[in-house]
Order: structure tokens, then sequence, then C-alpha cells
């Protein structure tokens, strides 16, 4: 007994009361009455075409012609055109009606061929390579333009793909606002450029001699271009800018450690020492605690002397501890006990808009130190909040006849009441030299003071808008750069080989995150020999302070820090720096190399190189416009000697790493 039995379909009216021939018989007789019916509905449109000329008529002759033409075509071609659903319309009329059932099931099979076969010709035009492979495909590449203009037998909903012209993309050239494009120019080489401290105009004996305390005969370029900037900004006193008008903002770039600090502190000591009544006439931010601890130290430093009194906000202190510190209530009054504040910007914030004695109506420096950074900071809109406490609202405005009003263009409502002018100063190694970034300081007539060897190198590289040229920068000249090819097996062995072998202390390391600043000093510990520490968010900002002032202090040799200790921090007498992770960045590297080769002073930058790390960051590093990066290789023989002991302390440290979990936990 079969499994299944095959029944055949004959159609819905077949009720299976007549025989299978008569019903056979029937279906033929209903195909031949069709075809005729076909045949003639087919000779009546011809006729009607014929006698009314329209705009089809034209496709049909063309289409006709094309059908001659392709009668003369070889075999092979016509086998090809023959399987179109179209052209077998005709066939199938005179065709035997033996055949026609088996040819009708054959249609339906061809059609879904031929649309298969469109669709991969279609296919076949966006990919060049498959055209003219063989001659079926080269005949319909013949094909194409005759196929997709009109009269084909391609189906219409298909969209041809590619063929657009590849025209060349123009390069848009941005016009760099003037003070950009033409700085004034800061000489390079700051030994030969020194400038008598006396030679500069407008500072009080005082203050000179306070230089002179500290070991400064001399201004190095960027203080001597600088200082008489600003002074010169002030000598209509505090209350109106030069002949009424705002005053102009400054940007200065400069090479790390080459005096940008005093470029701003002497001369904003020198205008304020004159003022009568205590308000906060000078406001700098920077980065980080220890960067405005650092800051505001070498304010205090030269304030000395003087009536001026210097607040820090950077949170070291309780918030309670710094609002005492800013101002006091006398007789119902509140009192200002602040000319000058150092502050975090996240400090600051909270400043304004919690402490009731924050008030910068009288504001008249406004200091953005390391200022690329800041703009990145710039999110938080501290800027934003810092304005609106200078210029207040139209209502919160004191009733004086001076008051602060943000820059506008110069007309005569605009100058009366007389304007008090509030300056900004920005400076930074790595100013950016994109005018999109600089405009969210909504700087005022900007001048820019940028370092370079002559003012013919000072020209700024315009940047384009498609391409992101890299942007160049000063290195420090009595820097030594070198490269160091190694493996991550090797780089602890390399460490330990220059503190220990060829005596290059104090050394400041840096890594990239703070996990490996702890483990490695964890492992340079063990090791023994050296006196190290880490630096890193690990550590509170006590512990932090204490650290810095032991390296500073000789007591620690290799110092192993993430890029917290990166920037504007000075440390006198760093004669290395080594990264022992590759910095990602340009920014970074500048930053870490620029806290060695301070001051005009020698120093060394050793950067540790992977294999697939060295041809980028070779290339970052020249396009920034180092002056030279040199190849520094360690022999192999030379690590051998601290290897078994290495190996040990790797075992020790495991331990010391599981101990330490265990203990968190
Ligand atoms: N005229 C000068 N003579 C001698 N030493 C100076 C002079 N000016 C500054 N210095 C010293 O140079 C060192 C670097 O100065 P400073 O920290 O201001 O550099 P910087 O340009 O701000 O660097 P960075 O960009 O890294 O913050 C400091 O130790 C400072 O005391």
């Amino acid at each position: 007994m079969s499994l299944f039995q095959v029944n055949r379909y004959f159609g819905d009216e077949f009720d299976g009361s007549t025989s299978k021939e008569s019903r056979s018989l029937e279906l033929l007789g209903q195909l031949h009455q069709k075809a005729k019916e076909k045949q003639k509905q087919g000779f009546t449109e011809d006729r009607i075409q014929c006698s009314e000329p329209h705009a089809d008529h034209l496709d049909v002759r063309k289409k006709r012609k094309a059908d001659n033409v392709s009668s003369q075509e070889s075999p092979r071609r016509k086998k090809k055109k023959s399987r179109d659903p179209v052209m077998n319309v005709s066939a199938n009329i005179h065709s035997d009606p033996v055949e026609d059932e088996e040819k009708r099931r054959q249609k339906v099979g061809n059609e879904m061929k031929n649309n298969i076969e469109s669709d991969c010709i279609v296919n076949r035009l966006s990919e060049p390579s498959a055209i003219g492979r063989d001659g079926e495909v080269e005949e319909t590449e013949d094909n194409i333009p005759k196929e997709t203009s009109g009269n084909s037998s391609f189906p219409s909903s298909f969209t041809v793909l590619g063929g657009f012209e590849n025209k060349p993309v123009q390069k848009v050239h941005r016009v760099l606002p003037q003070w950009l494009a033409q700085p004034d120019v800061i000489p390079r080489d700051m030994k030969s450029k020194l400038v008598p401290c006396s030679d500069i105009r407008g500072l009080s004996v005082s203050l000179l001699n306070q230089l002179h305390n500290h070991g400064i005969q001399h201004f190095f370029p960027v203080q001597a271009e600088v200082i008489p900037a600003i002074l010169e900004g002030a000598q209509n006193g505090l209350l109106v800018g030069q002949a009424g008008y705002e005053l102009r903002d400054f940007c200065v770039s400069a090479p790390t450690g080459s005096g940008k600090t005093l470029a701003y502190v002497i001369p904003v000591i020198q205008v304020l020492m004159k003022r009568v009544v205590c308000k906060v006439r000078a406001l700098a931010v920077l980065p980080t605690k220890e960067l405005a601890q650092q800051v505001c130290k070498v304010f205090a430093t030269y304030a000395e002397g003087t009536a001026l009194r210097v607040v820090m906000l950077t949170g070291q202190k309780s918030f309670e501890a710094e609002v005492a510190s800013l101002s006091e209530q006398r007789g119902g009054m509140r009192r200002c006990l602040a000319d000058i504040v150092v502050a975090t910007p996240g400090r600051l914030v909270d400043h304004i808009n919690k402490n009731s004695g924050m008030c910068l109506d009288h504001l008249r420096f406004l200091i953005i130190d390391e200022a690329d950074k800041m703009i990145d900071s710039m999110r938080q809109s501290w800027l934003s909040q810092v304005e609106k406490a200078v210029y207040g609202t139209v209502d919160q405005r004191p009733q004086n006849i001076f008051r602060q009003k943000a820059a506008l263009y110069v007309t005569a409502a605009s100058l009366s009441p007389p304007q008090m002018p509030l300056q900004k100063l920005l400076f930074s190694a790595t100013l950016t030299q994109n005018p999109e970034k600089l405009q969210q300081l909504g700087l005022h007539q900007p001048r820019l003071f940028r370092s370079a060897k002559t003012e013919s190198c000072c020209h700024v590289p315009e940047p384009t808008m498609d391409s992101h040229e890299p942007e160049q920068f000063d290195f420090p000249q009595s820097l030594t750069e070198y490269y160091l090819p190694c493996t991550l097996s090797k780089k602890p062995l390399i460490i330990l080989n220059l503190i220990l072998r060829m005596k290059l202390r104090p050394i400041l390391c840096f890594v990239n995150s703070k996990m490996t600043a702890h483990r490695l000093h964890l492992l340079i510990q063990l090791f023994g020999g050296v006196q190290v520490a880490e630096f890193s968010s690990r550590l509170s900002p006590r512990e932090r302070k204490k650290t810095l002032k032991e390296f500073e202090q000789g007591k620690i040799n290799l110092l192993i820090s993430t890029d917290a200790a990166a920037r504007g921090i000075d440390i006198a007498g760093v004669k290395c720096v080594v990264n022992y992770d590759a910095p990602q960045y340009i920014r970074t590297y500048i930053h870490r190399i620029g806290r060695t080769a301070r001051a005009g002073k020698p120093g060394l930058a050793f950067t540790f190189l992977l294999g697939i790390q060295e041809q980028n960051f070779l290339q970052m590093v020249t396009e920034a416009g180092s002056l030279g990066i040199r190849k520094h290789i360690i022999k192999p023989e030379n690590l051998k000697s601290l290897e078994d002991r290495y190996e040990q302390t790797l075992r020790e440290l495991a331990t010391v790493i599981k101990e330490e979990n265990v203990n968190r936990r």
C-alpha cells in the first residue's frame, strides 16, 4: 500500500462525475476559445492605434522595429529574448493547443526567471567589476542606456544604482580673523631675549624689590611682552578703560615653563595695589586644586607688603570657612575681604549661587589659566555664571555711575555712563587656534600673543573644514625628547634601569590610569633601591599635597602619576619625565613633558613605545612641531642582571594585591 495518493486538480467546475477524457476535451475547447478572443482583441487594438496617432504609437513602432532587429540577431540572443513574458504572448496564440497546458505552466516559471535575471542585471550595474566578464554581461551592458531610457522590457519599478559623476569635493578655506592670523610675536629663545625687570615701565619699586628677593632680575620673553600690555590698559586706573573704551581681551600661547604665571601675577598686583576699597577685582580660574594652590601661592608671595588680600576657593577648606574668608558682616554691612580670588570652576559656581558675600560687581581681571582645558569644561557653564554675577540684570545693577556692562559696539549711548572695564586674560601652552572654540569665551576684540622664532614663523596654519589638520604648538627649547621601543613585559625593567643604572633622578613618570600608578608603585617599592610614590585621585587632596612637597624636597626619587600632575604643576629640579604609557593626545604629551626643562633649564623626556604605537605616535609628535624626537635603545644585556630579582618581585606583588583585594572587601 502506498503512503501517498497523488490526485490531479482539474479546476473548480470539475466535480468528478464526468470522465477525465471528456474533462480534458472541455478544457481544450475553453483554451481554444480564449486564444481566439485574445487574437481578435489584439487585432482591434492594432487598428485603433493605427487610426488614432498617440504618443504610445511611436513606442509601439519602436518596439516593432526592435522586434525586427531582434529577428536578425544571433540565435543565442534570440533565445534569451524569447524568455521575455511579453514576447511569449503572440507565440502562444499560434501554438499547438495540446502543448498549451504545458506552456502555461512554463510561462509562470519563465516570468519568475526573467524577473530574477533583471534583478541580477540591475545589481551588476552597481558592480563595475562584474561587467564584461562574459559575453552575456557585455550584451546587457550594451542595452543599459536603451533600457533605462524608457521602452524596455525591464520592470520600471527597479532603481538603477550608480552612474553618479565622481566630482572632486572642493576644500572650504576658512579665513581666520586677523587677531588669530597675525599675533604679537613672543621670541622663542628664552636665554638671549631676557629683559631686565627695571626696563619695564610702570612697575613700582616695591614690586621690583620683591622680584629681586625671589631671584628674578630679568623677565622672560612672554613676561616682557604681556606685562607692559596689561599695564598699558590700566593707565586710567580701575574705573574707566583706556579713552573710555572697553579693554581688549588677551590670549597668550607660550611653551610650558616659559613663565606665564608671573606674566599675569605681576601686572595684576601692580594695578590693584593702588585700590582704596577692598572688592574682588581679580579672579583666576584654574582646572585643578593643585594648580589653584600653586597660583594662589605666587599671588600671595608678590602681594606681600601691599594691602591686597588673596583668597582661594577650591574646596580644600570647608564651605563655611571659605565664606568667612570672602566677606564679613560688620555694623549691619557686608564687607568684602578679598581682592584676588583664585578658584576652581566648580567651587566658584557654588559660591556664586550660595554665598551672598560673593560679589563680582567690581571685577576688573578675569584670568583663565590652562585656557584650552577650561574651554573643554565650558559645558559646566561656569563662565556664563561668572558673567551673570559680574554684569547682573538691569534691575539688579547698583545705581552708581560706574557699572559693569558687557562689551558692545561703541556708540555715544554705550559710553554713557562710562564703562567699567572687565578684561579677560587667557593663558595656555596649547591654546587652541580654532576660532569657534575660542568664541565660546565671549572675547572682546581679542589680541593674541604667540611664541615663535621670528615674526614670519608665527604664521598660523589655516584650518580647513574637511581635513582636521594637526595643530602646531611650541615645545621648550631646552628639552631633549627620546622614545624607547619596548614590549609590555619589559617596561618595568626599563624604568628601573633608568633610575638605578642611568642615575636619572628625580623622575616624574606618567601612566594612563590610577590602577597602573598604584601597581607600578608597589612593584618598584618591592624591588627596592628607589624612593617611590604614587600620585593620583586614589589619594586625598591632603595626601597629594604632602606627596608633591616630598617630591620637591628630594625625599622621593620617582613619582608615578596619572595626568593629575600633567598640567601646570611647577616642581623645581625635575630632570626627567618618563611617559611609561604613551599619551593618546598631543596636548597631554606637551603638558607631561613640560614638567621638565622649565624656565630655560635642560630636561629629558622618554616615551616608552610598543611596536604598534610607534608610527602613529611619532607622526603625531612631528606634526605638532616637536624639535626632534630621537630613538633610544636599551640593550637587553643591560636589563639581564635585573631580571631574577624582577621575577621574584612580581610574585611578591601578586600576594600584596591579593591581600589588598581581601582587605577592600
Ligand atoms: N623671570 C624669571 N626668571 C627666573 N625664573 C622665572 C621667571 N619667571 C618665571 N620663573 C620660574 O619659571 C618656572 C616656570 O614658570 P611658570 O610656572 O609660570 O610656567 P608656565 O609657563 O606657567 O608653565 P606651564 O605652561 O607648564 O603652566 C617657575 O618655577 C617660575 O618661578
